[in-house]
């Protein structure tokens, strides 16, 4: 294969982890890939700031410096819709290959991204928007081409499936266990997106565009995060058997999909009672497979990486033909 040039957008809790997954796996990516992955170039916010990386890698916040580089695939690990989207864009027009773990950009504007990807010829992956380290992506990809999935249940918030388990567990407020989830690198830069629901709700949107291939109406999806949960009612109705769960569901019917996402409480025969902690779980419900059952960490830096990760070596196998999600 050569060697692959990639351009790290973004330094913070995933980006870094890439960084550091791949020069700690490099001699196993080389011998997968018959050639090396080398990061050529980090784009961040403030260039001030001294990064943990060799002097040859270019560290800027110019976009325009980054893609003067020889770049094959752009990682984007930055934060929001904008500048993420118009950057993406960039790279594809000089015919570099997309992997993203940017949730709210990709929800927003994935469908966008995804077409101009295909007239380019370039892939674009975004297992990490979803889930975290759980592979839920590829897994749906692979079931749509024989079933259809008629219904999806999961939960895909792991700063508000974490402190919902230590405010049982511990019996510690809602503040509490989120600056936990934050020294973990489990929250978003700005954590309302988790606990009011924006986060699952991005997930959710791009699941559902996954399943239907249809753009989704945002109006018609209902949120609601956690914070309206009481720490009292938390742990009393855990003594009666039931967990509070922030759940998104998708429905599918007759090519119509109808997503909700809000806290539920859960009794011990539900699949996603026992998901605890960081954990995501995602029922899968299709035509000839019946429910799948996914779980795993749904956020953190050394998971998320190895989606990231993952998705480039997907795009070198499976290369000079693209693959679009
Ligand atoms: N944390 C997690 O577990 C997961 C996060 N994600 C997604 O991955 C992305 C990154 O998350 P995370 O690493 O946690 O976030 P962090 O806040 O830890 O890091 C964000 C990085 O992006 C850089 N950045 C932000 N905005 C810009 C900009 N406008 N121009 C240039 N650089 C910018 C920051 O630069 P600087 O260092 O200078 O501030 C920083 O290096 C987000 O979209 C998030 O939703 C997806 C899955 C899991
Ligand atoms: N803040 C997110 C990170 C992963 O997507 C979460 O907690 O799930």
């Amino acid at each position: 294969m050569g060697s692959v040039n990639v351009a790290l957008l973004g330094f913070g809790t995933v980006g870094s982890g890439v960084y550091e997954l791949i020069e700690r796996e490099q001699k196993r990516l080389s011998e997968s890939l018959s050639g090396s992955i080398n990061i050529v170039a980090v784009l961040v916010k403030d260039d001030s700031i001294k990064r943990n990386v060799p002097n040859d890698v270019l560290v800027t916040s110019n976009i325009d410096d980054i893609l003067a580089q020889p770049v094959d695939v752009v990682v984007d690990a930055i934060v929001g819709v904008e500048p993420a989207f118009t950057y993406l864009c960039k790279a594809i027009d000089q015919g570099c290959h997309i992997i993203t773990a940017n949730k709210e950009m990709f929800a927003y504007k994935g469908f966008e991204l995804k077409e101009k990807a295909k007239e380019h010829r370039v892939a674009v992956h975004y297992e990490a928007t979803v889930a975290g380290g759980v592979p839920v992506i590829r897994t749906i990809s692979q079931l749509i081409s024989v079933n259809k999935v008629v219904h999806v249940e999961a939960i895909l918030n792991g700063t508000s499936n974490y402190i919902l388990s230590e405010m049982r567990n511990k019996q510690i407020d809602l503040n509490t266990a989120l600056q936990g989830a934050q020294q973990l690198g489990y929250a978003e830069a700005d954590p309302t997106n988790d606990i009011e629901g924006f986060d699952a709700f991005y997930k959710a949107v791009i699941l559902a565009e996954l399943v239907t291939e249809e753009r989704v109406n945002f109006n018609r999806v209902f949120r609601h995060g956690i914070t309206a949960l009481k720490q009292e009612d938390v742990v009393n109705q855990s003594l009666k058997g039931h967990r509070a769960k922030h759940i998104v569901t998708l429905t599918i019917e007759q090519g119509e999909v109808n997503v909700t996402v809000e806290p539920r409480w859960v009794t011990t025969e539900h699949p996603l009672y026992d998901v605890e902690g960081v954990n995501n779980g995602v029922l899968i419900t299709s035509q000839y497979n019946g429910q799948l059952k996914l779980e795993g960490p749904g956020a953190g830096k050394l998971p998320t990486a190895s989606v990231v990760v993952e998705d480039l070596v997907h795009i070198f196998r499976h290369e000079p033909k693209i693959v679009v999600n």
